[in-house]
């Protein structure tokens, strides 16, 4: 088991069970998915829900519009929903031209499932405007996530939580953060096998994570520094080409913990229903483009090998291994970027124990992608 490089293609959760097609390499796995992007468009039917997409100018906004291409998701009509700025634009979309609108109170009427993704406080004060007017609102902010009564999904860990929700009654339902989802997608399978008590992660967050100016942001500064220009931090308090730093969510000066280190520890438990697991969190962000990378170190109540861990993974819709010790490859954030899976790695026994109860993992997950837009329509796709 010391060297085992192996990609299991599960790109959707709903087809899994009949999709899996065996192992892949990583390399093999993009290809794939690459071919299957252009063999798919969404499916314009006249008995799908009517959508509405807020935020569709985003970094998210767009990533939903390509996944609910990929995915073919049904939809008799869909409504592309920005503010002021924006409305007028034109946006393609599965072969038409849509006119974007200004997101107004009155935007919901008729909708049966809205993406949001324009940040909390657009959340706040137009979800339960949605809701009212009998939209399911999937939202991507952080507005309702610890909301008793709002379920948090990741699809792959806890579809049960959100089974009373149907179309036709107004409900709104979270996404959970991107660190969390990512980190749980590959810390799920485990746990179910051995029952985790704590949790320590690092991340590595990309720069799509603060939206699409931030990653601008990137591409700038990176250009100005090799041109030898000085760079210009205008969304990150310093430079981020070339850099590292904290990650900017705010920070409680008492505790220490910023709110990203914060959402780890709370979304968990309750995605996991569990109260009790303990996790402890540090949130770096990377000059790297638009997929995150965790290292996650854990402790488990009961023993488990290796072996038992990838094996958990390799049967995990979602997950892909990249874990080549002979050669030293290992996921990385290009390997995740644009892909469905979250892939893992460095999966090893924590030497620092006496005892088989602890493993530590390395994980990349396009934060976009499963961090955010593919998880929402994923939540939208267990209504149909
Ligand atoms: N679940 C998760 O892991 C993630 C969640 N998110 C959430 O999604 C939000 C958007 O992220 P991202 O796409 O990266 O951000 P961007 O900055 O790239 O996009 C913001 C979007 O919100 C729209 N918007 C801003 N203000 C208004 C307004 N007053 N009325 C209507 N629309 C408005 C913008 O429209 P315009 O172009 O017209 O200004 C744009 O479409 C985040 O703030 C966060 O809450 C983001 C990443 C991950
Ligand atoms: N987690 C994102 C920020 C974000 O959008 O988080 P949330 O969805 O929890 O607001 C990042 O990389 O910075």
């Amino acid at each position: 088991m010391n060297s085992l490089c192996v990609s299991i293609e599960m790109r959707s959760f709903r087809c899994n069970n009949n999709s899996r097609d065996g192992l892949r390499t990583a390399a093999a796995q993009k290809k794939c998915s690459r071919q299957l992007k252009l063999n798919v468009s969404a499916a314009k039917t006249s008995n799908g829900p009517k959508i509405a997409i807020v935020g569709v100018t985003g970094a998210v906004g767009q990533e939903f519009l390509t996944v609910l291409k990929e995915r073919n998701f049904p939809y008799s009509d869909i409504k592309l929903l920005a503010s002021a700025r924006s409305a007028g634009k034109t946006q393609e979309f599965d072969g038409s031209t849509y006119i974007i609108e200004e997101l107004t109170e009155d935007s919901f009427k008729g909708i049966d499932i809205a993406l949001f993704s324009a940040g909390g406080s657009i959340s706040k004060k137009l979800g339960p405007v949605a809701a009212a007017a009998g939209s399911i609102v999937v939202d991507n902010s952080s507005a309702f996530r610890m909301t008793e009564g709002v379920p948090l999904i990741i699809p792959e860990v806890n579809p049960q939580d959100m089974a009373h929700i149907k179309i036709g009654k107004g409900a709104i339902i979270a996404n959970p953060n991107c660190s969390t989802i990512i980190a749980l997608m590959a810390v799920t399978p485990l746990h179910r096998v051995a029952t985790v008590k704590r949790m320590i992660v690092s991340t590595y967050q990309a720069a799509s994570g603060a939206g699409a100016a931030a990653m601008e942001e990137l591409r700038q500064q990176t250009r100005d520094v090799l041109d030898g220009k000085p760079a210009e931090p205008k969304i990150f308090p310093v430079q981020y080409a070339f850099n590292l730093f904290s990650h900017n969510s705010g920070m409680d000066v008492e505790l220490g913990y910023n709110e990203e280190e914060m959402k780890l520890v709370k979304e968990t438990r309750k995605i996991w229903s569990n109260s009790s697991v303990k996790i402890t969190a540090t949130c770096i962000r990377v000059p790297v483009m638009r997929a995150h990378a965790e290292s996650i170190n854990l402790e488990f109540e009961n023993d488990i090998s290796e072996e038992q861990a990838l094996e958990a993974l390799s049967k995990f819709p979602g997950v892909s291994i990249i874990n080549d010790r002979k050669n030293n490859r290992f996921p990385t954030p290009l390997d995740a970027t644009t892909q469905d899976n979250v892939f893992v790695g460095r999966v090893r026994r924590d030497i620092s124990r006496d005892d088989k109860k602890g493993l530590d993992l390395f994980v990349c997950g396009d934060q976009i992608k499963k961090g955010a837009a593919l998880n929402a329509v994923q939540i939208a796709e267990l209504l149909l």
